[in-house]
């Protein structure tokens, strides 16, 4: 270890224990009025940041406005005032009813702040995905630390910026910086930790959280497939699945990754798919690259990857039905679909986590389904179906974070429902109680008021030796 990082290492200590020394004093007083104040003030400064927030995206990744004001300023406005609206009811104690065996005491769940949560985020949303998380751990009462992608630079300063603005140092700091700084992070005993991010590095978090036995978080990733069945509106699925696969150039954890569609309507679902493209981005490759709404790739490194895969794809046998251009100096890949793709190439067998989709055709939704199956669990299944059966078989047989049916993305802004993944596409959940409870402890609080615990007491002799036993009988009843 070189002395700089030495430095910084001591430096992220420092700035831990101001954290986590403070935390018997903020269970005392950061309460429901301060975890309010908080919230607002962090609503507040979202709002004077919009300019800001809308640039950096753009210098990051081209990212367009409306899909900023959509997709990284709302979704934390939202949850901020979903958690406004419900926080006292969540911080409220739950009474627990006495069993039998309990009878004489008084029980209740207390949510208490785990204390202090590490928030490690992912470039692709980098505000909703760095804030989001920060508004469960404020409203839970936890201190946080956030670690923003390096590779959304001006997003991560933002977010620096926005917290630094909003909040006191003392409750929560971001430390910008690449994959140094995140290692660094996990050496310390946080109370609780929320990575977003690839299953690689979820493995890696969790294998860090251990030596601590620190809880974990992990929205992770992975391939989220769409079904598109015989019974399906082909119109209305082609524009949904387009959207989906497209904003955010399909750099989106839950963006469609590939479509199975039934052999009967294929031939046209794909005339659906192209015209739903160039109603979107344009009706020729110039339009597209020139369009105002289609966002760039994020690195040059993923840029090389995603080309990577179309070559070999095409190599392979695949064919375009529409898209491939693509230009490294700005780092941008048309709108790409792909036909006559097989389960060696890199297309099927990797996240693909950009503007490139492959359509597979199927005889048969039982063997989609095991195949399905047999892979890692998918953070989001999308079934395109107006078959009330066809639907039902899919929604028992598979399992998935989400299953969403006739829709792609928008199960991501219901607060309602937890967000979350299941095996490699995560471990718990976010957004609304979900969040809170994630940063929260339940403490069981038990009082006792006449509980008959004497007679339980040794030495077991006589009346109370047969007293225990019917006691234990009748107890274990
Ligand atoms: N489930 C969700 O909500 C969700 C949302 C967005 C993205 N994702 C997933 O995230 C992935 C894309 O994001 P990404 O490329 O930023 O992910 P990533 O896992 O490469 O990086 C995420 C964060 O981890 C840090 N990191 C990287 N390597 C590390 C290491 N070795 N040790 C410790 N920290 C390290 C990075 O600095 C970054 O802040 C995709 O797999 C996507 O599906 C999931």
């Amino acid at each position: 270890m070189n002395a700089e990082t030495q430095a910084h290492q001591a430096q992220l200590h420092k700035m831990f224990s101001r954290l986590s020394m403070g935390n018997a004093e903020r269970r005392a007083q950061f309460g429901y009025s301060e975890r309010r104040a908080a919230l607002i003030a962090l609503r507040k400064t979202l709002r004077e940041f919009e300019g800001q927030i809308i640039a950096a995206l753009a210098q990051d990744f081209g990212k367009p406005e409306t899909e900023v004001r959509l997709t990284e300023i709302m979704p934390v406005q939202a949850e901020i005032s979903h958690t406004l609206r419900h926080l006292k009811r969540w911080m409220r104690p739950r009474r627990a009813p006495a069993t039998l065996a309990t009878f004489g005491t008084r029980a209740r769940i207390l949510p208490q702040p785990k204390g202090v949560a590490l928030i490690i985020s992912p470039w692709n949303y980098p505000v909703t995905l760095a804030l989001g998380p920060l508004v469960s751990a404020l409203a839970a009462g936890c201190a946080a630390v956030i670690k923003p992608s390096e590779l959304a630079p001006a997003s991560a300063a933002v977010v620096s910026q926005i917290v630094a603005e909003a909040l006191p140092e003392d409750l929560v700091s971001v430390c910008e910086g690449g994959v140094e700084v995140s290692e660094a992070l996990l050496e310390l005993p946080f109370d609780h930790i929320f990575f977003t991010g690839s299953p690689r590095v979820g493995k890696i978090v969790m294998g860090q959280a251990a030596k601590h036995l620190t809880s974990v978080t992990l929205e992770l990733g992975g391939k989220s497939p769409v079904i598109v069945g015989a019974g399906a509106d082909l119109k209305r699925a082609a524009r949904i699945i387009a959207w989906g696969k497209f904003a955010n150039a399909g750099q989106t954890c839950i963006a469609p990754d590939h479509v199975f569609v039934a052999k009967s309507v294929e031939a046209r679902f794909l005339a659906e798919l192209k015209s739903a493209i160039a109603k979107m981005y344009g009706r020729d490759e110039a339009a597209q690259a020139a369009s105002r709404d289609f966002a760039r790739i994020i690195s040059p490194g993923h840029f090389d990857r995603l080309s990577g895969m179309i070559a070999q794809a095409e190599t392979g046998g695949a064919r375009k039905l529409t898209g491939g251009e693509s230009d490294v100096d700005s780092r941008y890949i048309a709108p790409t679909v792909l036909m006559g793709t097989d389960a060696q190439m890199d297309v099927e067998r990797d996240e693909i986590f950009g503007p490139i989709l492959p359509v597979i055709p199927f005889d048969d939704l039982e063997a989609v389904l095991a195949r399905i199956e047999a892979g890692p669990r998918p953070l989001a299944l999308y079934v395109f179906e107006r078959d009330r059966a066809a639907i039902d078989k899919v929604t028992q047989s598979s399992i998935s974070g989400a299953l969403g049916v006739n829709l792609t993305l928008v199960h991501f802004l219901h607060l309602n429902l937890p967000f979350g993944g299941i095996g490699n596409s995560g471990l718990g959940a976010a957004h609304g109680i979900w969040g809170f409870k994630a940063f929260s402890y339940e403490k069981s609080v038990m009082e006792n008021r006449f509980a008959p615990i004497a007679p339980l007491m040794p030495p077991y002799r006589g009346a109370r030796k047969k007293l225990v036993r019917v006691m234990a009988r009748v107890l274990g009843r």
